[in-house]
């Protein structure tokens, strides 16, 4: 038994694994060790997640030298630790220093070696951890192994030889496609693509073993993956023309994906030395980018947003969720639909309410069909009886949870609780789909107002990955809990949020959309703003943004705070209560322009229904108009204007939220925008986005606009984001800690 190579400390493993896997397992550190089988067999034993950190990789290093130079091991075995083979780089390493032996040596040495090496994957093989396992002369995978070159969603590309040697193991079409994706495979479909060797339900390890003795001595020309030739391809130029442009459509401005297939490009046409020497040129313009730091802070990000805990205290991992096995949905709508669907691909047995009976004739016909597109999207079956529909609130007597969603109304709301409070259970947690409205006045209409949350989908409901959590003043850990985890059942992305006028997203979304109505009134066009939008890496800009989700929406929502009043003339016809104002969208919902529905929004499209937004004449001369009757005078206004006002304002608004408290932390906030809004995910998110272009910088702007457009209150720098400037801009990761200390002292 060979010990533990002397600049291993081990301890630092111990550290590292026990908090990945604080929660999962208290497997001791001990069989660390680089355990030598014995001989003719040599066992390498690599730990999870800390391939890339720099002793694991020296590790690797010390036993394969010891095993290829020891006369008496015929052949090699490598696998992982606790049932994982290696989850790739550890992507904290790469923000740093990298120091240790660098990768692509080790894994040629490997590959070069005279005794068959085999790669046992259990568990995960991904981004370091694959191109390891590409470098061993087999690989040997459990069934329920998952596999993938996952770099480029860190803005990175598989810079180990992955891009070399996977496009000519398994042809450059499938390869192109595992790595500009970044898709993780299961074990059948990797055997299926030319992958794996073998995949077993057994011990993995035992059957690699076992394969590793009968290769012995076998020769090994045939196995180096670095030798082979790309598969012969007839328009190999099309080929990649084609995969470009997919490539650029998606990418929205993202580095990654297109050095992903500039990197394949070169495995198919160069020899094997010189494609790694471009893998590498590429990898060079990607690791230090802001990109790269942007995805790769989202992809903590993300996992963050997990770990939740409201100002009352409540927290992740002190509040014990409620078992849900059966829920309901009030109201059948377009939003009721997609959530019945989205609980009933969760595995739920649902009870769906609509007391409308054409309405509910139309839903039973919609959600079947809509989870039958959806059973085939995902390769899933639906149990059909899951689902059960009526007619009466009184049907949801025995649920363990109510999602209502019924129409934006607070007085149906109100009756809609009041009601729920009589027919459910005492403890059945009563949650609302609202987007804006009070959930504590919808709480005090109960009996149990400690059981009452916002659960706000987004459109379409089965499909979008947001949800925010909204807990109310009332509201108990255990209720935040249930809910919190009844969306991550439904594959979601829950963020916890306080309860506020819009919650954390669409109030953030309201100053965008101001500013962007009061850049038409001083001289843009819709065309110019989304252009910029669009540029910035939002699939949508603002105006077709709209024009998709409905004008109509905000409309009633303005009628109902009394704002929309088109019928006042002269300075006053601009503001509203002493704050600038724009009129715009209410007079374009009067004249029945209401989006796609109407074929006639801030576009115009070939019929009612249609897609396709064309710059619409009417809509210009209508903006003139309104110019001139209100003493307008346009003026050039450049990309560069557009962005910083509709996009610092937001972010602004989300320094305000973090200062109230509403959101826990910036991550929550980029985590709605990315998942709920299109925020391009390579800009990592609004805050991260502050946090790149300088803080100083948002403040200069902002106050320099607010100087320019004083009625615009909101456009003055929140008192968070000047005292994060006033304490030197502290990196975004420290951002927590002057929120906190700010909130101690209060
Ligand atoms: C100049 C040349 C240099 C060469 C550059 C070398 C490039 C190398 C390429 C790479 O290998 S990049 C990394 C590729 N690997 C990945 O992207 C894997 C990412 N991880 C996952 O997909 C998942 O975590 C998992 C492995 C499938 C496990 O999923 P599971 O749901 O079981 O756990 P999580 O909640 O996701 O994670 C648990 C815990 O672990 C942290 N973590 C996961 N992966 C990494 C990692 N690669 N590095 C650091 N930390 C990682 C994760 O953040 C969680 O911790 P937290 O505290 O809860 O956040």
């Amino acid at each position: 038994m060979y010990n533990l190579p002397t600049n291993t400390k081990k301890w630092q493993f111990d550290i590292f694994l026990k908090k990945i896997f604080k929660k999962k397992t208290d497997a001791p550190f001990a069989q660390l060790l680089i355990n030598v089988h014995p001989l003719p067999l040599f066992h390498v034993k690599s730990p999870i997640f800390l391939f890339y950190s720099a002793s694991v990789r020296q590790g690797i290093v010390d036993s394969v030298k010891r095993a290829l130079g020891d006369q008496k091991v015929k052949s090699v075995v490598i696998c992982g630790q606790n049932g994982v083979f290696c989850g790739g780089a550890d992507i904290r390493e790469f923000g740093r220093q990298m120091s240790g032996p660098p990768l692509v040596p080790m894994i040629h040495d490997i590959e070069a070696a005279n005794k068959p090496v085999v790669a046992a994957i259990e568990g995960s093989a991904l981004g370091g951890g694959l191109e390891l396992a590409l470098g061993c002369h087999y690989r040997i995978s459990h069934s329920k192994a998952k596999l993938g070159l996952p770099e480029v969603t860190l803005g990175l590309l598989p810079a180990a030889g992955g891009t070399q040697r996977l496009p000519r193991l398994i042809g450059v079409p499938a390869a192109l496609n595992l790595i500009t994706t970044g898709r993780h495979v299961t074990a059948a479909e990797a055997l299926q693509l030319g992958i794996l060797d073998h995949v077993t339900e057994h011990n993995t390890v035992d059957v690699a073993v076992k394969f590793a003795l009968s290769v012995t001595g076998e020769s090994l020309d045939g196995r180096r993956i670095s030798s082979f030739s790309c598969a012969p391809l007839s328009d190999l130029d099309s080929l990649f023309e084609e995969a470009m442009l997919k490539v650029r459509g998606a990418a929205r401005g993202a580095i990654a994906p297109v050095a992903c297939v500039q990197a394949v490009r070169a495995a198919a046409t160069l020899p094997y030395a010189q494609g790694m020497e471009r893998e590498k040129e590429l990898m060079a313009t990607l690791f230090h980018s802001g990109q790269a730091r942007a995805l790769q802070y989202f992809f903590f990000a993300q996992r963050a947003v997990g770990r939740w805990s409201t100002p009352s205290g409540a927290r992740w991992d002190t509040s014990q969720p409620r078992p849900v096995r059966k829920a309901a949905v009030i109201g059948l709508g377009t939003m009721g639909r997609g959530i019945t669907v989205a609980l009933a691909q969760a595995g739920l047995s649902v009870v769906a309410v609509e007391t409308h009976a054409k309405q509910l004739m139309e839903a039973k016909k919609a959600v079947p069909s809509m989870l039958k597109r959806g059973a085939v999207r995902g390769g899933t079956t639906i149990e059909p009886d899951s689902i059960t529909y009526s007619e009466t609130v009184q049907a949801v007597a025995d649920v363990d949870l109510v999602i209502e969603a019924v129409f934006e109304d607070m007085a149906l709301k109100e009756k809609v609780f009041q009601q729920l409070s009589i027919v459910c259970k005492p403890d059945t947690l009563l949650c609302t789909n609202t987007s804006s409205l009070d959930v504590d006045h919808l709480a005090s209409q109960t009996r149990h107002p400690e059981l009452v949350v916002g659960m706000h989908f987004f459109a379409p409901a089965h499909v979008m990955k947001l949800l925010e959590v909204v807990y109310g003043r009332r509201s108990s850990p255990a209720a935040v809990a249930t809910a919190m985890q009844l969306g991550k059942k439904m594959g979601k992305v829950s963020v916890a949020v306080g309860n506020c006028r819009g919650f954390a997203g669409n109030r953030m979304l309201k100053r965008y959309l101001e500013q962007a109505f009061f850049l038409l009134e001083e001289g843009a066009t819709p065309e110019l703003v989304d252009r910029a939008l669009e540029e910035f890496g939002f699939p949508m800009g603002v105006f077709r943004m709209s024009d998709l989700s409905g004008l109509d929406v905000g409309w009633r929502v303005r009628k109902a705070d009394g704002l929309a009043d088109t019928s006042l003339t002269g300075t006053s016809a601009r503001v509203r209560q002493g704050c600038r104002y724009s009129p715009l969208g209410d007079l374009l919902c009067e004249h029945g322009r209401f989006g796609q529905k109407t074929g006639r929004g801030w576009y115009q499209y070939d019929k009612p229904g249609g897609r396709v937004a064309k710059s619409d004449p009417w809509l210009h001369n209508f903006l003139d108009e309104y110019r001139a009757r209100h003493g307008l005078v346009p003026r050039c206004i450049d990309q560069q204007e557009v962005l910083e006002r509709c996009l610092f304002v937001l972010i602004n608004e989300g320094f305000q939220i973090l200062e109230e408290g509403i959101a826990a932390g910036p991550e929550d906030i980029d985590a709605i925008y990315v998942f709920g809004y299109g925020w391009p995910r390579h800009r990592g998110g609004p805050m991260f986005y502050a946090d790149m272009v300088g803080l100083e910088r948002v403040v200069e702007r902002l106050e320099r606009y607010h100087q320019a457009h004083p009625n615009v209150p909101y456009l003055q720098p929140s008192g968070l984001l000047r005292r994060l400037v006033a304490n030197g801009s502290p990196p975004i990761h420290k951002w927590r800690n002057v929120i906190k200390n700010r909130n101690s002292q209060l």
